[in-house]
């Protein structure tokens, strides 16, 4: 079997993490940990959700693609790519739309695009907040050039990437297990 990597993409609060996990416990399909100077979120677990970084050991690592978002600093490795296709043909890893265009050039086929999104883009405030997320991060996050940018699928990804609105979760699971049954 190919080696491929579904890259989850979409704005904050879309529910890209909710459905990278679920994919990996319903269909074992392994999650890249990608590099990350933000703060933790209550219950986040380092080496499980990130590997928290500060912005003086960020740089140290080998990134195959970095971004700044929302002031915080994001990479991910192409060791930690390799490292989920040693467990699994098949892995999927969380990106903003910038990483996902570097993801395509670089890796090509061996790349699936998934764009999570929802109907009403005023439901998003009210499920970082519902996460228990920062007031004051909430805020600068809606208000980034980087959340804006990915309330939309970029036009070089349109026709290239699978489009689901996660609006309701039993809907998102019916239609990510059609995917996975596709890829797998
Ligand atoms: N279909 C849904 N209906 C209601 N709540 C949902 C749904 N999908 C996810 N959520 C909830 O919305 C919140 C945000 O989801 P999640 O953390 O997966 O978003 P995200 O796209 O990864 O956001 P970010 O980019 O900010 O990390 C979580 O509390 C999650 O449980
Ligand atoms: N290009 C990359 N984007 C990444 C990476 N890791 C996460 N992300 C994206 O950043 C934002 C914010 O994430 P959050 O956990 O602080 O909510 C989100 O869009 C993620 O998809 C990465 O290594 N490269």
């Amino acid at each position: 079997m190919e080696n491929r990597v579904i890259v989850l993409m979409g704005p904050a609060g879309a529910g890209k993490s909710t459905v990278a996990s679920y994919i990996e416990e319903k269909w074992q399909v392994p999650q890249v940990i990608t590099h990350t100077t933000r703060k933790k979120r209550e219950g986040e677990v380092d080496g499980q959700d990130y590997y928290f970084e500060s912005p003086a050991t960020f740089p140290k690592n080998h990134y195959l693609e970095e971004v700044e978002y929302a002031g915080n600093r994001y990479g991910s490795s192409m060791e930690g790519l390799e490292r989920g296709w040693q467990k699994n043909h098949l892995v999927s890893i969380v990106l903003d739309t910038k990483g996902g265009e570097t993801y395509l050039e670089k890796l090509g086929d061996k790349v699936c695009l998934l764009y999570i999104t929802v109907s009403n883009a005023s439901i998003l405030k009210k499920r970082l907040v519902g996460r228990g997320d920062d007031e004051v991060a909430i805020e600068k996050r809606l208000n980034s050039a980087e959340f804006k940018r990915d309330l939309q699928l970029p036009v070089e990804m349109q026709g290239q990437a699978e489009v689901i609105y996660n609006d309701n979760w039993d809907e998102t699971k019916e239609e990510i297990d059609k995917l996975i049954k596709r890829l797998k």
